[in-house]
Parts: C-alpha cells; sequence; structure tokens
C-alpha cells in the first residue's frame, strides 16, 4: 500500500483461493455449525450422533407417517435444492407402521425433505426464494403476506368430543369448542399429511413452551412455509442446542397444511377453513388459513386445557415486572393494550399475550411477542419501533416498492398488521420469562361507546364480574357508515381459546389474587368525550400515565368516588392526568346522550351476564352471590 500499490494477488498465501474447484468453494464457505453438536454429558462419539439423527428422523416420520396407508415417509434432511447438503446429510429415515403392508404406493416411494429448525438466515432465504410476497424491508425485517386470511376463524375451530371431553370440556351456547368426531379428525388429519408429504420440503420446528420448567411442553410444528416456521421460532421457546439433542418425542403436534382447504363432504366442515384440536391424540390440525396466529392461540388452548388439570391458571394477559419485584397483568380482548402496555420502557416484561400463575409465580408461555402495528410510531412505541429488525416477521405491511421502509398507516392489505419477534429484542426483557405473584390485575377494556371511566379500582367481586363479562367494544374496521360500536363479551377476555367453563378459571383467579393480596383495576383504553364518531380515544400517553400510578402504588390510596349504574370506585386525580377525564360524564358535553348510552352498554352486561348466573363460582355461594351483585345497578 505504501508505495500505492495494492495488494491483490501481493503473494500466494493471502491472495489466492483455497479451492480447486468452484464447487470446493462453495463447501469452504459453510463451517459445521453447533445444533448437531453430541450430548457433552457423553463422550463424543460419531456412533451415538449417527444414531441420535436417525431417532430424530424416525421421530419426524412419526409424525408425517399416513394412518392409512403402508409406511410413514422416507424422510431426509436438508433442502432438495442443496445437491451438497442434501448428501452429506442424507440419513434416511421411515417410520414403520406395524399394521401389515398393503401396496407400495408411489407415495412411498417418495422422499419428503424436512426443513429442521431452520435458523432465520435460513428461513429468510427460504421464504424470499420460493414464496411470493416476501421481502426484507428497510429495517431488516421480513414482510410476508397470510394469504386470503388475515385474522384468526373462530368459527371453523374445532374439537373432537369424545368420552373424556365431553365431560370435561365446556360445551354449547358461548362456548369456543365446536365440535367434531374422532374419524372427521383423522380425514382432515390424513387429508393435511398427504399434503406435507407431496411437498418438495416441510418445515419442522421443535421447540418449547412456558418458562416454569416444571411445566413446560414440547411442542413440533410441521408447515409448509418458510414464514410459519420463522414465526413459530419467534413466538415459541427457542431450545438450546443441547436441550435439542435431547427432545425425543414432541408432547403436542401442529399440522400446518394452511394453502390446502378442506374437503366439505367431510362431516362438521362449513367452510374451506378447518382447524381442529385433538386432546387425546395431541394433535392440531390446520386447513385452509395460512394467518400464522392460528398456530399461536391453537397451543394456547391446549395450555388452557393443560395447566388448569395442574392447579395453574392459565391467562390471556400481557405481563410485566418492576424494579422492585412487583408484577402486573394486563388482561384484554384484542387491541386493548396488553402488548403495549405490557411493553414499558420502565418495566421489565415477562410477556405480552400468554401466562401461566402457578404456585410459585407467574411464566410467560411464549417465546415472543405479537403487536398490532397499524399506526405504529417511533415516539409513541419505541421498544416495538425498534424490535422492528433482522429476525422479526412483519405480517400484511404495505411498504415502499423501492426503499422498502413500511408505511404502518398503510390499510390496504387489512387493518390487523403484524409484526412477530422473540422476546429478546425487547431490551428490558426479564429472562428467564418468570416472576413473583402478581400484585395488581388489570383488566382492559376499549370502550368504544366512550362510557366506561379511564380507570377503576375494583373490589374482588367487581373484579370476577368484569373478567368473567370479558368486555370490549371497537369499531368494525374503517368502513364507511359504521357508527355503533359493536360491543364483545368474551368470557375471561379470551373465550376463544378457553377450554372449560369460564367460571373454573374464575373460581382459581379468586382465589390466587385472595391468596396473594392482588388489587384488580379497569382501565378504559378506548373512547372519552363521547362514543365512536364524536369523542375520541383515550390518548396512550394518559393511559400511561394512569398505569404508572397503578405500578407506583400511588393510586391505591387516592380519594375515590362511586359512579352511578355501574358502581365504579374512581379516583378523583391521577399525576399528570387532566382530573376532568377520570369521570366520563364530565367529558360529554350531550348529559342525555351519555345517560342513555350507559344504560345501554349496562343492559348490554346484564344480558349477557344472565347465562352465568346459573353457575356457581367456587366452593361458596356467598361469592357467585357477590359477583353477580358487583354489575351494573338499575
Ligand atoms: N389509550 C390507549 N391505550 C392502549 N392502546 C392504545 C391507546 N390508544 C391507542 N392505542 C393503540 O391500540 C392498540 C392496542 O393493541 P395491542 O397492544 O396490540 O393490543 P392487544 O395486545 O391487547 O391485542 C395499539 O395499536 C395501540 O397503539
Ligand atoms: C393474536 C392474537 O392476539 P391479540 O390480538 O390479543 O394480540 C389474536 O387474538 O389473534
Ligand atoms: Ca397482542
Ligand atoms: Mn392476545
Amino acid at each position: 500500500m505504501e508505495n500505492g500499490v495494492t495488494n491483490v494477488c501481493e503473494n500466494e498465501e493471502s491472495g489466492t483461493v483455497r479451492a480447486q474447484t468452484i464447487d470446493e468453494l462453495h463447501s469452504l464457505q459453510k463451517k459445521k455449525s453447533t445444533p448437531t453438536t453430541p450430548d457433552t454429558s457423553q463422550p463424543i462419539s460419531a456412533h451415538s450422533h449417527y444414531e441420535r439423527q436417525q431417532q430424530q428422523l424416525q421421530s419426524i416420520s412419526a409424525s408425517l407417517a399416513s394412518l392409512t396407508r403402508e409406511t410413514g415417509p422416507k424422510v431426509v434432511k436438508g433442502d432438495p435444492a442443496s445437491r451438497f447438503e442434501t448428501s452429506s446429510l442424507a440419513h434416511v429415515s421411515q417410520h414403520r407402521v406395524v399394521t401389515p403392508t398393503i401396496a407400495v404406493s408411489d407415495s412411498a416411494l417418495k422422499f419428503t425433505h424436512v426443513l429442521y429448525n431452520l435458523s432465520p438466515s435460513e428461513l429468510y432465504e427460504q421464504a424470499i426464494k420460493y414464496e411470493k410476497g416476501s421481502f426484507i424491508t428497510s429495517t431488516g425485517a421480513l414482510a410476508t403476506l397470510s394469504g386470503a386470511k388475515t385474522g384468526r376463524c373462530p368459527r371453523d375451530k374445532r374439537v373432537v368430543k369424545d368420552e373424556l371431553t365431553e365431560n370435561e370440556l365446556w360445551w354449547g351456547k358461548g362456548s369456543p369448542n365446536i365440535e367434531m368426531d374422532e374419524h372427521s379428525f383423522m380425514v382432515n388429519r390424513e387429508r393435511a399429511v398427504d399434503y406435507l408429504n407431496s411437498l418438495d420440503k416441510v418445515f419442522v420446528n421443535d421447540q418449547f413452551l412456558n418458562w416454569d420448567p416444571e411445566n413446560s411442553i414440547k411442542v413440533r410444528i410441521v408447515s409448509a412455509r418458510a414464514y410459519h416456521s420463522l414465526f413459530m421460532h419467534n413466538m415459541c421457546i427457542r431450545p438450546t442446542p443441547e436441550e435439542l439433542e435431547k427432545f425425543g418425542t414432541p408432547d403436542f403436534t401442529i399440522y400446518n397444511a394452511g394453502q390446502f382447504p378442506c374437503n366439505r363432504y367431510t362431516h362438521y366442515m362449513t367452510s374451506s377453513t378447518s382447524i381442529d384440536l385433538n386432546l387425546a391424540r395431541k394433535e392440531m390440525v390446520i386447513l385452509g388459513t395460512q394467518y400464522a396466529g392460528e398456530m399461536k392461540k391453537g397451543l394456547f388452548s391446549v395450555m388452557h386445557y393443560l395447566m388448569p388439570k395442574r392447579q395453574i391458571l392459565s391467562l390471556h394477559s400481557g405481563c410485566n415486572m418492576g424494579k422492585a419485584g412487583d408484577v402486573a397483568l394486563f388482561f384484554g380482548l384484542s387491541g386493548t393494550g396488553k402488548t403495549t402496555l405490557s411493553t414499558d420502557h420502565n418495566r421489565y416484561l415477562i410477556g405480552d399475550d400468554e401466562h401461566c400463575w402457578g404456585e410459585n409465580g407467574v411464566s410467560n408461555i411464549e417465546g415472543g411477542c405479537y403487536a398490532k402495528c397499524i399506526d405504529l410510531s417511533r415516539e409513541k412505541e419505541p421498544d416495538i419501533w425498534n424490535a422492528i429488525k433482522f429476525g422479526t416477521v412483519l405480517e400484511n405491511v404495505v411498504f415502499d416498492e423501492h426503499v422498502r421502509e413500511v408505511d404502518y398507516t398503510d390499510k390496504s392489505v387489512t387493518e390487523n398488521t403484524r409484526a412477530a419477534y422473540p422476546i429478546e429484542y425487547i431490551p428490558n426483557v426479564k429472562l428467564p420469562c418468570v416472576g413473583p405473584h402478581p400484585k395488581n390485575v388489570i383488566l382492559l377494556a376499549c370502550d368504544a361507546f366512550g362510557v366506561l371511566p379511564p380507570v377503576s379500582k375494583l373490589s374482588l367481586s367487581q373484579t370476577m364480574y368484569h373478567f368473567i363479562s370479558g368486555y370490549t367494544a371497537l369499531v368494525a374496521g374503517t368502513e364507511e357508515g359504521i357508527k355503533e360500536p359493536q360491543a364483545t363479551f368474551s368470557a375471561c377476555f379470551g373465550a376463544a381459546f378457553i377450554m372449560l367453563h369460564p367460571t373454573k378459571y374464575a373460581a382459581m383467579l379468586a382465589e390466587k389474587m385472595q391468596t396473594h393480596g392482588a388489587t384488580g383495576w379497569l382501565v378504559n383504553t378506548g373512547w372519552s368525550g363521547g362514543s365512536y364518531g364524536s369523542g375520541s380515544r383515550i390518548k396512550l400517553s394518559y393511559t400511561r400515565k394512569i398505569i404508572d400510578a397503578i405500578h407506583s402504588g400511588s393510586l391505591l390510596n387516592a380519594e375515590y368516588k362511586k359512579t352511578e349504574i355501574f358502581g365504579l370506585e374512581i379516583p378523583t386525580e391521577v399525576e399528570d392526568v387532566p382530573s376532568e377525564i377520570l369521570d366520563p360524564e364530565n367529558t360529554w358535553s350531550d348529559k342525555t346522550a351519555y345517560n342513555e348510552t350507559l344504560l345501554k352498554l349496562a343492559t348490554l352486561f346484564q344480558k349477557n351476564f344472565e347465562t352465568f348466573t346459573d353457575y356457581k363460582i367456587g366452593d361458596d355461594n356467598n361469592l357467585t352471590e357477590e359477583i353477580v351483585a358487583a354489575g351494573p345497578i338499575f
């Protein structure tokens, strides 16, 4: 360089590549990675390593086995498009079913290539190469489309009713569990497995759920899209290489054949979409929807069944912890603020959506967050904004075709745009994602009627009343002409995911809140100064101040007054929040309209609660009576 001469080809050693052929050059680029390292507790031997590979492939072959034909598929690891990788990893495995062999079919001659627990980088490459609509955005996130479905399809969710589940689960009016029989499940399972085996390759994720090590569940997700594999990589707990080595047989398996429809000639099918849960077989089948949230929320349903059996309460809530170790839960239906408010720069994030409350405290079920992105702004939600980087899946967003900058205000594809990122993308995450018993239980309602106070302190029976009611009212999208808010009541703030009767979860929550002295709060993150159309949404900065006052304990001892009809205790002052908004009546210019709307909402609450008054909550009849009395009175 000194003489202005560049050092290109200056000497043999640094200037020439150490390869004789192009293939050899390419083989030099990739170094053997750790995920296949042997169990450290045992001496390293090529033989045991090979055996473990075989066991793993056999387990995958068993998962993908057709139950009506000769055997499981011939499973081979690696991308069929990559000659080099396939030949080096060609441990073929076939799962033998003990039933007599029928006849060899073409499907039995074929190989199923498995892309097993790929890294985000590998999944990016797969998505970009093979999945239309996959792009890298300017911040490095993977933008993708979920296809025709951009939200969950609760009406297409089926649960197998057998001798066990018939008595155990909640069926009938209000229940999310729409029945199907074992046979129809098997028809759909076979359809999904056949579809997956017909593909060039499938993705397999082996991961965990629940950060409480004593109650964690091993899950396997078999899917057809890199998008689905990356989504679950982000959302479930990622195993270490050592944990993966010892993974063994999964406790639960999802077959996601979302691009392929179900068959309407199959009994119980009412559309081309079917999400089928079989608790006895520990399997879920997805047909006719590629919306990735079905997998996340499907597994949540499974936890809502398994955990209460162990006296652990499963919660559709966000959760965070203060510097002093004070834990808060944030319950609420979709869009009410669980993710936004649990992601708080001054507190440790435990999780944004699904938790367990057991003997030792709380634990997150997931390993990632799933944030709404519509109108996302760097100023209002900096931590979520910064989490949208390499590795994050961005669903259904619109971006500039050249610079690939995302326009978060654009609803062209859907209003339900989403970002799925590993939880450690939030800087102040609490790892492992567990915490002590909650001190505050915050019920979020986005009240588009604009009559619920921004914050109320609840008695235990009021907490139960509002928990069982599970109210929110949103405006149905942005369609023209929709002026009326749509009231939704969803028991336990997650009726779509619960498996047992709501009162079972409510009784557990009451017992835990009582034992650990937690305080209940109702926070309206919705409208103020009128209903949707005339009023406006409560400023996020005000809601954050209210939440701060709950966390700090200052609101617990504030001065309160009781509201009419709902009988809610509302504070007269909250630091840095204008006092006049604390009583919604003050914010409405038309007092008659306010009273009419309040009465209307109270009537909706009362009507919704009718179905629950026949049930006993806990061992004590008194509690049931108190809960019923904690609703609106007029
Ligand atoms: N006052 C408020 N409190 C909470 N969220 C608000 C408020 N005003 C607007 N929002 C917006 O509402 C949405 C809440 O969604 P999110 O936190 O993802 O809900 P969830 O996790 O419960 O589904 C976010 O887009 C957030 O920016
Ligand atoms: C993924 C979901 O969660 P939430 O909207 O509560 O964040 C959902 O309900 O589909
Ligand atoms: Ca959320
Ligand atoms: Mn949620």
